[in-house]
């Protein structure tokens, strides 16, 4: 995950290659309440890794349930074990919840706690606070539950005070209103069933219900769990006497359908990278539970060819321009959001109808999206529930600061903006909000593009001039790769003695190939050699031989440039070394020459060993360093220099912190964004 302050898509190009996507939110949190609330043991296979689910597993584990995650419960097939409580508080009976923004917690456990009979708190972000519940609360309290609000009247944070079943008024048909989030009756049809053992339960449906599919994928996991409830068109919905919550022990939860929409929409988009037949998608197809899977057909009325079986989509650019819609995407709510930004690339006006529920979601989402895409140059106009979008020609795109509102579908839907003809960079601010439901998105993203160029800044200049240190945090800051070129010669020592090669000519071809295929990263300071931090082993003395035996074989040294110009992958790079401007990355936008005076480089060199207890004189490192300067500048193949375009910067008064912003503002006087 990206948890920079914002990440710089650089302009793409083309797009192909598999994607296999987390799990369904609204199907792993449905089902873990279904598990918590059944008798013994269910196995939740796929279940989706993210801030929703954690908040709801925390909130499980905080009742009373057993949660074995994969890492402890050591199955191979990677599954999450949960223990119910079988439809009955146990040993814990109060309880302060934190449930972050995620609605699909929120909801439901409201009215599970409420029916079971605790004291209990629920909470969330500021924004959970500001959406509102006050229908299913109205729900619960006809039905003789006792809930206060403990900020606003109708918002959460709210407090649960038990109840007896005896007490609760079950005859009557429960009423609550459906047109404000379907998520109110989803939470009374997972809970009801707790007070439904010896009597049948009817909820009636107050005004039009929204978000339909997602309230099927209720039905379809209470139908796994044991609970089949009858329905009559979307108004009334009968739970059964006698129903019971029974695991099917073993559950699998699909690839989520929402999340798809982006590589869907990145499908439709692209042209498809050479060699691959676009995007194809796994995890998730036809077969789908979800409703979001309908996004299929909204993105085949815009012009994508697709093609799908259980479990798989293949999406290709079809018509192109894409085909503008006009669409009432109350059945695709969250999905629809991708369909804005597609709009961008089309022949015509979309519009999108019956969406005011995007008020009410991570932020106002009919204001958000029309802000964002005004922000790249489109025409958008607005009402209570519809947004239309007008598409931008080539020419008249903006680079644009996509403002994110911690909503973690504005900041995936908005990088599909980068493919703009115009090749502008398009900016994300604070990226990490796809946590919610998507961790890896950007990396997934990343995985499957083909950028017109990635962008490099190259940092060379002399021994002890702190610039591993300022790359490091500049790639840090950006979120780009880092290249410590000056580590390789002694990480492709270590990897040649490892496989038993002496460092020497007869061995030249086989440590060649190894050196091309080195497994390594630089992260966080550590140098990892295939995930293992391999930086005491490379700094030894016998490392140090190694190094400058492999160095003299031309074949691993030519090998090695090969290696570092791989690592310039999206989002960017960020390489420090000798010959970094000069020779490996010349097309660098931003190449930097740091130096220092002598005397201040032997002082910091000076500190750094002596702290490790090493004992050195000043004078002797800094008569040291002079000659090592004079031997790198005067030497016949790659001296070290400036590149001709390149930046300098003296460091020797500067803190780390004042030479890595001056690097940043290099960085940001280079890309046109304008301001969010
Ligand atoms: O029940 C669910 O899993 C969801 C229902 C929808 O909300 P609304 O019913 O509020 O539209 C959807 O937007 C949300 O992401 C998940
Ligand atoms: C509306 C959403 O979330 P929630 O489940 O919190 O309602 C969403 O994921 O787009």
């Amino acid at each position: 995950m990206f948890d920079t302050e914002f990440l710089d898509l650089p302009p793409l190009v083309e797009a192909g290659g598999t994607v296999r996507l987390p799990g369904s939110k609204s199907i792993s949190n449905r089902v873990l309440l279904l598990a918590a609330l059944a008798e013994g043991e269910t196995l939740v296979q796929d279940l989706l890794d993210s801030d929703d689910t954690r908040v709801m597993l925390a909130a499980l584990a905080q009742l009373g349930c057993r949660v074995e995650l994969p890492a402890s419960t050591g199955n191979t097939d990677g599954a999450t074990r949960i223990t119910g409580l079988g439809g009955a508080l146990k040993d814990i009976r109060q309880a302060e919840l934190f449930l972050g923004n995620a609605g699909t917690a929120m909801r439901p456990l409201t009215a599970a706690l409420s029916l079971l009979g605790g004291e209990f708190e629920l909470r969330g972000v500021p924004r959970m606070h500001e959406r509102p519940i006050g229908d299913l609360v109205d729900a619960l309290v006809q039905l003789g539950c006792e809930i206060d609000y403990l900020g606003n009247p109708g918002y959460p944070p709210l407090r649960i005070h038990p109840v007896a079943q005896e007490d609760l008024h079950l005859d009557a048909p429960i009423r609550v209103r459906g047109d404000v989030s379907s998520q109110f009756l989803t939470a009374l049809l997972l809970a009801l069933p707790l007070a439904a053992r010896e009597q049948t339960i009817t909820i009636e449906v107050v005004g039009e219900l929204i978000s339909k599919p997602y309230v099927e994928i209720t039905l379809n996991l209470l139908a796994r769990f044991g609970i089949a409830i009858e329905r009559d068109g979307w108004s009334r919905f009968t739970i059964p006497a006698g129903s019971r919550y029974r695991s099917p022990g073993s559950i699998h939860v699909e690839a989520d359908a929402s999340s798809a929409s982006y590589f869907i929409a990145l499908g439709a988009i692209a042209p498809a990278m050479t060699g691959t037949d676009g995007i194809r998608i796994e995890g998730v197809g036809g077969d789908s539970i979800q409703g979001d899977i309908r996004f299929v057909e909204a993105a085949r009325a815009m012009g994508a060819q697709i093609v799908s079986g259980p479990n798989w989509l293949q999406i290709r650019r079809g018509a192109w321009p894409l085909t503008a819609i006009d669409l009432d995407a109350n059945h695709i709510p969250d999905a629809a959001m991708t369909l804005g930004v597609m709009a961008l690339y089309a022949d015509g006006p979309s519009t999108l109808r019956n969406i005011a529920s995007w008020r009410v979601k991570e932020t106002d989402r009919i204001d958000a999206m029309a802000a964002e895409l005004r922000k790249l140059g489109a025409e958008v106009e607005t009402g209570p529930d519809f947004i239309r979008i007008q598409p931008l020609a080539a020419g008249t795109w903006r680079a644009a600061s996509i403002h994110t509102y911690d909503d973690h579908r504005v900041a995936m839907c908005f990088s599909l903006a980068a493919f703009n003809p115009d090749a502008r960079p398009v900016r994300i601010l604070d990226p990490k909000c796809v946590a919610k439901t998507f961790p890896d998105y950007f990396e997934t993203l990343f995985a499957v593009c083909k950028p017109a160029t990635v962008p490099v800044i190259s940092i060379d200049g002399p021994t002890a001039s702190g610039k591993g240190t300022l790359a490091a945090e500049v790639a840090r800051q950006l979120g780009y790769h880092y290249l410590d070129s000056g580590a390789l010669y002694r990480v492709t020592g270590l990897a040649a003695r490892r496989a038993g090669l002496e460092p020497n000519e007869s061995n030249e071809t086989e440590i060649a190939r190894i050196a091309l295929h080195l497994p390594l990263e630089f992260i966080r300071g550590q140098v990892l050699l295939d995930g293992e931090d391999v930086g005491d082993d490379i700094r030894t003395e016998a490392a140090g031989m190694d190094a400058s035996r492999v160095s003299a074989l031309p074949a691993v040294r030519a090998a090695l440039v090969d290696l570092q110009k791989r690592f310039r992958r999206l989002p960017g790079l960020v390489a420090d070394g000798r010959d970094m401007g000069t020779v490996i990355f010349p097309d660098a936008p931003l190449k930097v020459f740091l130096t220092a005076s002598a005397a201040h480089r032997a002082e910091r060199r000076y500190k750094q060993l002596i702290s490790k207890g090493i004992s050195v004189t000043l004078d002797s490192l800094r008569l040291d360093l002079e000659a090592r300067d004079a031997r790198d500048m005067n030497r016949s193949t790659a001296p070290l220099k400036p590149a001709e375009d390149a930046k300098l910067l003296d460091n020797s008064e500067q803190s780390v912190v004042q030479s890595v912003d001056q690097v940043l503002q290099w960085w940001h006087q280079a890309q046109p964004f304008k301001s969010s």
